[in-house]
């Protein structure tokens, strides 16, 4: 008998903060049709042109500024949360991480762990709510690798967890923990959660209806409002809403001057979380009249995390572990 791998999926990244470097990446992520659904022969023309003349010199500003001495965050985090779960499933699993955009890469670190005798394989995208541009392409990029090998292991993934006690549970100890750190008592709790075209949503995507359900069960599980919003918008089309700089910088007017914003739907610190929220949405905040504002950090690999992530994959693995 061969044995288990758990492959633990996330974004992708550039490999350093300089425009080359990010032009590569964006290039990569932004040419997926999972992500980008207009036609390529309309697409490819704007973001050759425009979008990647300009686009990874503002982004790589950005990327300096949350750079660790270790890379980018969302990779290290990805990379902890791997060498801690390893450490938790002992001998019983091999555990390993990829990215979907970038390196590691998914096809690479599949063979790999083929290589090292692997032919049994959880697939898990760290992604809580379900999306096709992030979940799904995940996947595609794992099967396709799959598709060139002549002895294929067995495969399972793992799916959405957004509504999973497991994952509520973390996310509770986690916020309930960082709140009782603070030095002010915040007025409002805000969920802010990628967006997404408005459009995916018509088209079936079940991704709003996931975060808005993880943020109601993190709400009755800490016994007070979380209020819901979408960040990152990207493009002209409409996005989900209420846009979380728009939110932010309309609370003041409502006389809440002290928020806690947390980020439940990223399984690790990054980009998004780091500069976008962390950063630039406390400015926009403070100069809307807020008073204190704090970004409470994803569940990365903390033992919150660790928990959730052991309980996910023995449930995944069930069966495979026992034979
Ligand atoms: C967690 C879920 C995510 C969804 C859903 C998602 C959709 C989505 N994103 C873009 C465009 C960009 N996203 C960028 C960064 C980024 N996005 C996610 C997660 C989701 N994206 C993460 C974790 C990150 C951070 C990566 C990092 O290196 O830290 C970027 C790149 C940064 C920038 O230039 O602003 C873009 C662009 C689209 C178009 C989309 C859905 C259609
Ligand atoms: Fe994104
Ligand atoms: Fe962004």
């Amino acid at each position: 008998m061969g044995k288990i791998g758990l492959l633990l999926i996330n974004l992708g990244t550039p490999d350093g903060p300089d425009p080359a470097s990010v032009r590569r990446y964006l290039a990569e992520f932004l040419s997926d049709r999972r992500v980008v659904e207009i036609p390529q022969l309309l697409w490819q023309p704007i973001l050759r042109g425009p979008i990647l003349l300009t686009r990874p010199k503002k982004s790589a500003h950005a990327y300096r500024q949350v750079w660790m001495k270790e890379g980018s965050p969302l990779a290290v985090y990805t990379r902890d949360a791997a060498r801690g779960l390893q450490e938790r499933m002992g001998a019983g699993a091999m555990v390993d991480w990829a990215m979907r955009y970038g390196n590691p890469a998914i096809g690479a670190r599949l063979e790999a762990m083929v290589a090292a005798g692997c032919d049994r394989i959880l697939l898990a995208p760290l992604y809580p709510q379900y999306c096709a541009a992030t979940t799904a392409t995940a996947l595609d990029a794992a099967y396709a690798a799959l598709a060139k090998m002549r002895a294929q292991p067995a495969i399972r993934t793992l799916p959405p967890y957004h509504a999973d006690p497991a994952y509520i549970e973390a996310l509770r100890a986690s916020t309930q923990a960082q709140l009782a750190n603070l030095d002010f008592a915040p007025d409002l709790l805000i969920a802010s959660f990628h967006g997404m075209p408005e459009r995916t949503r018509q088209l079936g995507d079940p991704y709003r209806d996931q975060c808005v359900e993880s943020a109601r069960l993190l709400g009755e599980a800490l016994g007070r409002e979380v209020r819901v919003t979408f960040q990152s918008r990207f493009g002209p089309a409409k996005w989900l809403g209420p846009a979380t700089d728009a939110v932010l910088r309309q609370l003041p007017s409502e006389n809440v001057r002290n928020v806690a914003v947390l980020t439940p739907g990223f399984s690790a610190d990054c980009l998004e979380t780091l500069e976008e929220i962390a950063i630039r949405g406390k400015e926009d905040f403070i100069a809307s009249g807020g008073n204190n504002f704090v970004h409470l950090s994803c569940l990365n690999a903390s033992p919150d995390a660790m928990n959730l992530y052991e309980t996910l994959a023995r449930r995944e693995l069930a069966g495979w572990l026992e034979r």
